[in-house]
């Protein structure tokens, strides 16, 4: 699964130094990171709709396109801070030895 992710973050370092023109993801970053943010916003929003529609029609396909559009900006955003998605993935994969009560309570140190 992180072999997507991990391309996927290949692929945004190279649309860094892309022309605007030719490439979605270099446009965002000449925009800057309070579009791209606009854009994480505009996901988001949409992905809390699609999911509650597919509460009420059992389908769940625009959720789950929603939600690709939702990591991919929140991807960008990263990128544009000088992240990799594998950033998210090691903080993901710390937390596995620890319960969710845990790391809320952890959280309160920081
Ligand atoms: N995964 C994605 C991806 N998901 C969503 N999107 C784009 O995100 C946008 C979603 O925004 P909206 O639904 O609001 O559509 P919109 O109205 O066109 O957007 P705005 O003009 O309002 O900003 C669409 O333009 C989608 O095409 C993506 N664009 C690119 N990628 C990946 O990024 C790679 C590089 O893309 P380029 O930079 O375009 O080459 C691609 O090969 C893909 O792997």
């Amino acid at each position: 699964m992180s072999d997507v992710l991990n391309q996927l973050g290949d692929i945004l370092e190279q649309r860094k130094i892309a022309t605007a023109e030719k490439s979605y993801v270099a446009s965002l970053h000449a925009k800057g990171l309070n579009k791209i943010l606009e854009k994480v916003g505009e996901e988001a929003t949409e992905t809390i709709l699609a999911a509650k529609d597919a509460q009420s029609s059992g389908d769940n396909s625009d959720v789950i396109y929603e939600t690709a559009d939702l990591w991919f900006h929140t991807l960008v955003a990263l990128s544009h801070l000088g992240e990799r998605p594998e950033a998210v993935i090691n903080e993901l994969a710390r937390r596995f030895d620890m319960s969710g009560l845990e790391e809320k309570a952890s959280r309160a140190d920081k």
